[in-house]
C-alpha cells in the first residue's frame, strides 16, 4: 500500500501562479507531500498587483473544510490570505480540530503594496489564530504590527522573534528578513533556541510569492514528519533556490520556480 503525507493550505488564489494557493500546492507536489486546499477568496491579480477580490461567503469556507476533514487525513495545515474577522472566526474554530501542526503566514500585504487583509482584522489573527500556531512566518512589516514596534537591523529580528512568542503563544516564530538589506537572514525562535538561516541575497525583483512558498515548503517538510528546526532549514534551501532560479515572467515581480531543485539535481547528476 502507498503511504502519503498529506498537507493542506487555506487561503487566497493567484491566478498568475506565484502566490497563495497556487504556490502552496506547487511547493506540496515538489516535495512530495499531498496537496489539499480550502479557498477562502478568489483573487484577479497577477505579477503587477493585485485588480479584484471576491471572498467566497464564510458558509461556503466551512463547508470545504468539513469536506475535507471528514475524508482525509491531514498531517500539516497551512493559512494564507484570510481577509476578515468572520472567516478568522471560522478557522480559528476549526483549527484545534485538526491533530497536525499548524503552520501560519500572517499574509497582510502583497509585494506590489495591495492589501489582502481588512485592516481591522489583522489584531484578530494575531490574537485568535496565531496562538493556535506550531510556526507563525512574518515579514518585517507583519512583524512590525505583531509588536507596534519597529524592526531595523537583525537584533530587533532577534528580539521580535522572542518577543512574539512569549507575548503571542504562537508554538515557534520565525521573522523573515527579506525586507531588509543584506544577507537574506530569517530568525526562528521556538520558545527555547534562537536559530539562525542565511544565505547571500540574490539579485532579482522575481520575488513574488516567496513567503508563502517558504511557509509551504515548512508545511510539507512537518507533514513528513521532519523536526522544525530542519523544516525551516530545508525550506530556507528550498526558497533560496526558487529564488535563483526565478522567471522572468510578466510586466511585474517576477515569480520563483517551484521546480529549481530538480535543476539542480540534474545538474549535480550530469557534473558526477
Ligand atoms: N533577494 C533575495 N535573495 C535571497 N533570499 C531572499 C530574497 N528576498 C527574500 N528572500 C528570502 O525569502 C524568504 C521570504 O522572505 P520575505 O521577503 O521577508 O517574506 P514575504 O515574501 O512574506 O514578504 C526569506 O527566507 C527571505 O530571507
Ligand atoms: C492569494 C495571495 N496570498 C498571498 C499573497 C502574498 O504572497 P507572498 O508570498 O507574501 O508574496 P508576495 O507576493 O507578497 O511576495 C498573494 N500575493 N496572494
Amino acid at each position: 500500500m502507498n503511504k502519503v503525507n498529506t498537507a493542506l493550505t487555506i487561503a487566497g488564489t493567484d491566478p498568475s501562479g506565484g502566490a497563495g494557493i497556487q504556490a502552496d500546492l506547487k511547493t506540496f507536489q515538489e516535495l512530495k507531500s499531498y496537496g489539499m486546499s480550502v479557498i477562502t477568496s478568489v483573487v484577479s491579480q497577477n505579477t503587477t498587483g493585485v485588480k479584484d477580490v471576491h471572498h467566497l461567503p464564510v458558509d461556503f469556507i466551512k463547508s470545504q473544510l468539513e469536506a475535507v476533514s471528514s475524508d482525509m487525513p491531514i498531517h500539516a495545515v497551512k493559512t494564507g490570505m484570510i481577509s476578515n474577522m468572520d472567516m478568522m472566526k471560522v478557522i480559528a474554530e476549526w483549527i484545534p480540530n485538526v491533530s497536525a501542526p499548524y503552520v501560519m503566514d500572517p499574509v497582510m500585504v502583497a509585494t506590489s503594496g495591495d492589501a489582502l487583509i481588512e485592516k481591522e482584522s489583522r489584531g484578530f489573527l494575531r490574537d485568535h489564530l496565531l496562538p493556535l500556531a506550531a510556526i507563525v512566518t512574518p515579514n518585517i512589516p507583519e512583524a512590525e504590527f505583531i509588536l507596534d514596534e519597529k524592526i531595523s537591523n537583525e537584533e530587533d529580528m532577534k528580539e521580535a522573534a522572542k518577543q512574539i512568542c512569549t507575548r503571542f503563544g504562537a508554538g515557534a516564530v520565525l521573522v523573515k528578513g527579506g525586507h531588509l538589506k543584506g544577507d537574506a537572514i530569517d530568525y526562528l525562535y521556538d520558545g527555547s533556541t534562537l536559530h539562525e538561516f542565511k544565505n547571500e541575497r540574490i539579485d532579482t525583483t522575481n520575488t513574488h510569492g516567496t513567503g508563502c512558498t517558504y511557509a509551504a515548503a515548512i508545511t510539507a517538510y512537518l507533514s513528513q514528519g521532519i523536526p522544525l528546526d530542519k523544516a525551516v532549514e530545508q525550506a530556507k534551501y528550498f526558497v533560496t533556490e526558487a529564488i535563483r532560479h526565478s522567471f522572468d515572467l510578466g510586466e511585474g515581480s517576477g515569480p520563483t520556480n517551484h521546480f529549481a531543485l530538480r535543476e539542480e539535481e540534474t545538474k549535480q547528476w550530469l557534473s558526477s
